[in-house]
């Protein structure tokens, strides 16, 4: 069994239908990049997979068990299971501006699972190494650079020690010439099999880095393939043009 398996998702609003039966597998180690234009419904479906939104039928599951199946979403107690497997990361980092970098590492672990100080500093110090930031550990967000605070908020979701990282567009509120150091220690994270699902805009990395690409429009998945397939050979005349691929 796939670690994610979404199967016919429906979703809109008001009149705008925003997933129209969306079908996917994530693999255990797999990364998946999902494309597409503006508004296609990326960001829906990966905020679907950890409950930030609801979907109005279909089925998640996630190793092995039902967020929601057949529109019926688990018990509280259930859906808390299994979205702790998963780690987010924002386009805008979403950090705690009154806490520290350390803080911000440290306050999940420590509320939610009640862990002892002395785990969760040596586990922060190790992650801020990760993310080459054990220099900041005591600076506060607005002191960082949006490529630092990029990399502190993953090194936050890495603290939860998921099974699965979720990234909605993590780089594109960054200067271009700080998308690099971000999508460095996303590499780094491929390269040691972390199970990823990005959403993004950067082609470098759907190419370079991921194993499968997602290309999404108007709400539905128009073709999955090897980013071998997509980027030079796509069978969708949508995923042509989306690309710049048509004569
Ligand atoms: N809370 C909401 N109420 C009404 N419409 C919404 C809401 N959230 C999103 N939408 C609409 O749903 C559609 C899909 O939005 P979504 O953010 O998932 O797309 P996206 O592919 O991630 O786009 P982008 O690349 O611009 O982030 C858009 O048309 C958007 O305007």
């Amino acid at each position: 069994m796939a670690l994610i398996e979404v199967t016919n998702l429906i979703k809109s609003y008001d009149r705008l239908d925003v997933l129209k039966q969306i079908s996917f597998t994530v693999e255990r180690n797999e990364v998946v990049a999902i494309i597409g234009p503006s508004g296609s419904g990326k960001s829906t479906l990966l905020r679907s997979l950890v409950h930030l939104e609801t979907i109005d039928n279909g089925t998640i599951t996630v190793d092995g068990s039902s967020l929601v199946k057949n529109g019926v979403y688990a018990k509280p107690k259930e859906i808390k299971e299994i979205t702790a497997k998963m780690g987010m990361v924002f386009q805008h980092f979403n950090l705690f501006p009154h806490l520290t970098v350390k803080q911000n590492l440290e306050l999940a672990p420590k509320l939610v699972r009640k862990e002892a100080s002395g785990d969760l500093e040596k586990r922060s110090s190790a992650l801020l190494e990760k993310v080459d930031l054990a220099d900041r550990a005591d600076a506060f967000p607005a002191k960082l650079s949006g490529g630092q605070k990029q990399r502190v908020a993953i090194a936050r979701a890495l603290m939860m020690n998921p099974e699965i990282l979720l990234f909605d567009e993590p780089t594109s509120a960054l200067d271009p010439e700080l998308t690099g150091e971000v999508l460095k220690v996303m590499k780094d994270l491929a390269d040691e099999q972390m199970t990823m699902v990005v959403v993004t805009h950067e082609m470098a990395f759907a190419k370079e880095v991921a194993d499968r690409v997602i290309f999404m429009d108007k709400g539905e998945i128009i073709e999955s393939d090897s980013p071998a397939q997509i980027f030079k050979n796509p069978k969708n005349e949508r995923t042509k043009a989306f690309l710049g691929l048509l004569e």
